[in-house]
């Protein structure tokens, strides 16, 4: 795949920038080519001013450093940034179907195949971003998009860290994907791992299948919902797909399905091509 030949140093003006492509708090998205190569991305503003009065800077410095040195199939790429004295640019892959909270919306649930096929995706990224010792710590549709062939990429590292951390974070957004080891008010050793990751992609599975998340209830009972794993997998759902869920969404991070496993679970292998899987294995990933 041949990649643009990559400048140090980019500036607003080499890119002609097209519709917008979505918003998020501090910036909006827009569809880009980059003139002399005619190449095609999504390039993300965000306004300094409010990245300073949410408090997220260091957040945003992170998100570049972290998706600047990734490269998956299903990681959105991150080809570079810069910045005027109001702005911050970053350059992203254009995902050609856009964001995947919007398909599952419009479809309310996905049928098992292309579920599986999705959850095989992300398990794919997850081991690759957790070998460099990435933690992403915010999977949920809303941080996926899709690809021009239907590949899900996950997006927004802005949350994501480097392994271990015991650092604690204010988090916003919704709680229903946050794992109990998060949630828990408990003392300083009160860390986690990777395995935060692992809890997400069980509620990730749960939504794809069921259409909302398995702990959904008013913030407090969520959060004691989280707490005590209590959820229950309706009888529409496969048992194999139950399975793999109630492997994922297990209190204890330690006992957690591992992403190894997660791609040889039995629902898995029954929905997912094998020629698929294999080519992912021969690149490495
Ligand atoms: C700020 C801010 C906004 C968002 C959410 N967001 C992400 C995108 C986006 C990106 Cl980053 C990359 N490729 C995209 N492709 C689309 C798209 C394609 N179609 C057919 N329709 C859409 C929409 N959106 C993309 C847009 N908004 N995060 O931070």
């Amino acid at each position: 795949v041949c990649q643009p030949r990559v400048p140090k140093q980019f500036h607003l003006g080499m890119f002609e920038i097209g519709r917008p492509l979505g918003k998020g708090k501090f910036g909006r998205v827009y569809l880009a080519r980059e003139r002399s190569s005619g190449f095609i991305c999504a390039l993300k503003v965000l306004h300094k001013n409010e990245l300073q009065s949410g408090g997220v800077e260091r957040q945003v410095r992170r998100e570049i450093e972290i998706q600047s040195n990734l490269r998956h199939p299903n990681v959105l790429q991150m080809f570079g940034h810069f910045h005027d004295n109001k702005r911050v640019f970053l350059i992203l892959e254009f995902a050609g179907k856009g964001e995947l909270y919007k398909h599952l919306r419009r479809e309310s649930r996905f049928p098992e195949w292309r579920a599986a096929q999705y959850i095989a995706q992300m398990a794919s990224a997850l081991r690759y971003l957790h070998r460099k010792h990435v933690i992403h710590r915010d999977i949920k549709p809303e941080n996926i998009l899709v690809g021009i062939h239907g590949e899900l990429k996950i997006s927004d590292f802005g949350w994501s860290v480097h392994a271990p951390n015991n650092r604690r974070k204010t988090m916003c957004g919704t709680l229903d994907y946050l794992p109990p080891e998060m949630i828990k008010p408990g003392s300083s050793e009160n860390y986690y791992t990777e395995k935060v990751d692992l809890w997400s992609l069980g509620v990730l599975t749960y939504e794809f299948l069921v259409g909302e998340a398995p702990f959904e209830d008013t913030p407090v009972m969520t959060q004691r919902r989280i707490a005590r794993a209590d959820m229950s997998v309706p009888s529409f759902v496969s048992s194999e797909a139950g399975d793999l869920i109630k492997r994922l969404l297990v209190l204890d991070p330690e006992k957690r399905i591992s992403l190894d496993q997660v791609q040889v679970h039995p629902w898995i292998l029954k929905h997912c091509v094998k020629g698929e899987r294999a080519s992912n294995r021969e690149r490495g990933y």
